[in-house]
């Protein structure tokens, strides 16, 4: 039986392609429990091939993050301080010519970004209906956390598709701050935890107890009590990937070193941009230069009316 199998597998492309698939399906299934089990929320070391991720950093090395410090770089902006979860972090579009490699690796089947996360939310990778896509993809943007404070408070990311939320990407490019990335999702009325953190997959967080990583003085005890914690330094390379409106997550202010990360979203077929999300998403259009700060400026003053999001819990398309 097994050599009946095995050589229509041989003479038929389409049945290796389906075995392929389903490997490498396979290879995430744990990645997949996780982020179901844990509302939406996973972090994955290696997110792309090696070669691919040193070509991404080194294009943008050389476009937007030409100079030796994103300070003296002029299309590094401000983040509006008193509009943004995001304190003191600059950041800058990435456009196609920019980096062609991201670009590729946001739509491309074969490894990039886009199965990744197909794989990991949608249960599939082949980029059939009901997956993930890119032609709605929204821009990524370089995001630089360099100056002494920078950081960002809790938050939940804005809701801008529906009936699907957007998946953002938080790809790590380097890191040598002391930043740490926490989510946190409230425990349940039995005390007991509503993620484990041995699930025995590599990439899983777990950096140990949060106190003994501790290195400012902050009061953890309620909200330990309240929530299941998570805290990461993120390497480099690495993805953190977040339903959109789901999981509360946060970076703690840096007091030294630098961490770059690029930040993307992807968005579900059939899924469409809630309408009063057009301007806000807008700013996130792929290539779109100019257009891309008016949006911006449209952007900031609908936050600053709108300040916190409905349920109290401060959202963000930071
Ligand atoms: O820098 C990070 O790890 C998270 C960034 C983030 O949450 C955001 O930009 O909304
Ligand atoms: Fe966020």
């Amino acid at each position: 039986m097994s050599a009946a199998s095995s050589s229509s597998s041989d003479r038929c492309p389409r049945r290796r392609e389906d075995d392929d698939r389903h490997r490498w399906e396979a290879r995430y299934s744990s990645l997949r429990r996780q982020y179901a089990r844990d509302g939406g929320v996973v972090y994955r070391k290696s997110a792309l091939a090696p070669d691919v991720f040193e070509a991404v950093s080194n294009e943008l090395r050389s476009s937007v993050m030409s100079t030796t410090t994103a300070k003296s770089n002029s299309r590094m902006t401000d983040e509006g301080t008193s509009t943004s979860f995001a304190t003191l972090r600059i950041g800058a579009r990435v456009s196609r010519e920019d980096s062609p490699t991201l670009y590729d690796a946001i739509g491309r089947e074969g490894g990039g970004l886009l199965r990744l996360v197909n794989a990991v939310v949608a249960g599939r990778s082949d980029g059939e209906d009901g997956s993930y896509h890119n032609s709605m993809v929204l821009a990524p943007d370089v995001r630089v956390y360099e100056k002494i404070g920078a950081g960002m408070g809790w938050h939940v990311d804005d809701v801008l598709y529906r009936p699907e939320a957007q998946v953002e990407v938080v790809l790590t490019l380097e890191n040598t701050s002391d930043c740490s990335t926490m989510w946190r999702t409230p425990r349940r009325c039995d005390g007991r935890s509503s993620s484990s953190s041995s699930s025995g997959d590599e990439s899983v967080v777990d950096d140990g107890p949060l106190e003994r990583r501790r290195r400012r003085p902050i009061r953890w005890s309620e909200e330990l009590r309240e929530y299941d914690v998570r805290s990461v330094e993120t390497t480099p390379n690495s993805a953190l990937i977040l339903r959109a409106g789901g999981v509360e997550h946060k970076v703690t202010p840096l007091t030294s070193g630098r961490r770059t990360i690029l930040k993307m979203a992807f968005v579900r077929q059939g899924s469409a941009l809630v309408e009063d999300m057009a301007v806000h998403a807008s700013h996130h259009r792929p290539d779109d230069g100019k257009k891309g700060k008016d949006a911006a400026r449209g952007s900031k003053r609908r936050r600053r009316r709108s300040g916190k999001s409905a349920g109290g819990s401060r959202a963000s398309r930071d």
